[in-house]
């Protein structure tokens, strides 16, 4: 189960309340909340605002990048065919609960840089939920912090990824492959309203054996260099 935390309370500016803290993704209170769903019900009227909410959420993701040094991917609206199978597949044949349509990727150097694009877009953005894949990673060892914000001018849920760069290049480079390889085997056996069998549960557990050691190793690196530079500081106040 990934953890999924309500976002902060808000005054009526619709600006957070939180305070800066040094995890902020820990300080997030936890609450039950029912998951955010689109404005519109149909598959064809979301593709009809997609490009305009795309557009949207670019231009609010390149001031959020600008002021937290991060690198904003931009990403194309989800294609049609995977679009369908999820809603199919996962979703229980409900389009209003397809939140990643239209989505883009922040990708900092470091833990402190993901924490301040985190703040910042908590503080700029009506962030509706979080989820933290770094207190909670998937099986295959893949972590972010995984956000769901609602578009102030076309209305739409739009999906932002806070990625650490390393850890980016992993799942867009090959093993992005191994993943939608294990989601074909998964939403096989859903169409075919079976369980995974024998052969399949093990193929996809070394599959995520395989990409485990990747994304681990990664953030291990991270992990390291968050130890040093708190071993520095130490250092200097005492
Ligand atoms: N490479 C890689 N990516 C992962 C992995 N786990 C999660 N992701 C990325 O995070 C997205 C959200 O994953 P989930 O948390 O499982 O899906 P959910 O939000 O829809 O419940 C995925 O979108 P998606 O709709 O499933 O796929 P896509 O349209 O982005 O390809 C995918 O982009 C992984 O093990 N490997």
């Amino acid at each position: 189960q990934p953890s999924e935390y309500e976002a902060e309370p808000r005054d009526d500016s619709g600006y957070s309340q939180r305070q800066n803290s040094a995890l902020p993704f820990n300080a997030l209170k936890k609450q039950s909340f029912s998951a955010p769903r689109q404005p519109v019900s149909s598959l064809n009227a979301l593709y009809q605002q997609a490009p305009m909410a795309q557009n949207e959420l670019h231009c609010l993701l390149s001031q959020i990048a600008n002021q937290s040094e991060t690198e904003l991917l931009l990403a194309k609206v989800k294609e049609r065919q995977r679009a369908e199978a999820k809603v199919a597949h996962k979703l229980n044949n409900d389009p209003a609960a397809l939140t990643d349509l239209v989505r883009a990727t922040l990708i900092a150097d470091s833990l402190d840089d993901l924490q301040l694009a985190f703040d910042t877009l908590n503080q700029q953005a009506n962030v509706l939920q979080v989820k933290d894949r770094f207190a909670q990673p998937k099986a295959s060892g893949y972590r972010d912090i995984n956000l769901l914000l609602q578009l102030p001018k076309s209305g739409l849920i739009a999906e932002v990824q806070l990625h650490l760069r390393k850890i980016a290049a992993i799942k867009n480079g090959a093993e992005h492959q191994v993943y939608e390889a294990v989601q074909a085997m998964e939403h096989k056996a859903a169409r075919e309203q079976r369980p995974l069998s024998e052969l399949e549960l093990a193929r996809i557990q070394k599959l995520r054996q395989e990409s485990h050691k990747l994304y681990h190793k990664a953030w291990l690196g991270y992990k390291r260099q968050q130890t040093q530079t708190l071993g520095i500081e130490n250092t200097i106040v005492a």
